[in-house]
């Protein structure tokens, strides 16, 4: 086809969306993926959850790993009081470019920083480059092998402290065995798991959240 999923998920906002409306932004993309093609957001029904988790958070400091088309980009910064900033990691420099159109399309751009880069490589860097302590939540959406080893990357580098939140995305689909055998069994995790549905579709999907207590 000429153009590219993430191509066609702009032209639906660009087209359905109001400027400077998050919410009408990601309204239009949970209706073309629902309706138009299957894409993978993390959606409406796992959106709420992740807004609940946000709201219970309030945090200042947000990473995500994934930014792919920027729809739950859109559904954290939304959420955020002013001062209050996520920062993406997409390493696609095409999902880049229409993440950061979707993002500006929805008036956000003030609370987002989205880095084009692998999370290995931009993660070491965090607290140099963009001044971060440690971040108060974590959303894990990217490459589901690559959980675990950013998860201790973080803790390595110091950016996960007593009381940071990790909320991870598809742990049962297509799934993260690794990642959820060692929150769940780690002491330094108190994990909880929200059922939830695959995006669109009514397969069994979920989040888990994971509270860091400290070392
Ligand atoms: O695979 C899924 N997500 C992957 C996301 C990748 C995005 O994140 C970017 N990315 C990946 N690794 C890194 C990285 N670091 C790691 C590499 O260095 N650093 C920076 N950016 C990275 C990619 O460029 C994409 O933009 C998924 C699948 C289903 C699914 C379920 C059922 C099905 F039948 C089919 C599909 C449902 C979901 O919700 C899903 O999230
Ligand atoms: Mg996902």
């Amino acid at each position: 086809t000429r153009t590219s999923r993430p191509q066609r998920i702009l032209k639906a906002v660009q087209r359905k969306a109001t400027v400077g409306d998050p919410q009408s932004v990601i309204t239009a993309i949970d209706h073309f993926c629902r309706h138009r093609e299957w894409a993978m957001n993390v959606g409406d029904e796992k959106g709420s959850i992740l807004d609940s988790v946000v709201n219970e958070v309030s945090p200042v400091t947000v990473l995500e790993l994934g930014t792919y088309c920027g729809y739950s980009t859109v559904r954290i910064a939304r959420l955020l009081p002013p001062g209050a900033c996520v920062i993406t990691l997409e390493f696609n420099p095409d999902y880049a470019a229409i993440a950061r159109q979707v993002i500006k399309w929805s008036g956000l751009e003030d609370k987002v920083q989205l880095v084009e880069g692998a999370s290995g490589d931009c993660i070491p860097w965090m607290k140099e480059h963009f001044g971060v302590q440690a971040f108060d939540l974590v959303f894990l959406d990217h490459w589901k092998e690559r959980y675990l080893p950013d998860t201790k990357l973080l803790e390595e580098c110091g950016l996960i402290q007593k009381g940071t939140v990790l909320l991870a995305d598809n742990v049962i689909c297509p799934g993260t065995p690794d990642y959820l055998e060692y929150v769940r069994n780690s002491p330094r995790y108190n994990s909880h798991y929200y059922r939830s549905h695959l995006e669109y579709t009514k397969a069994e999907d979920g989040l888990e959240k994971s509270v860091f207590l400290g070392y």
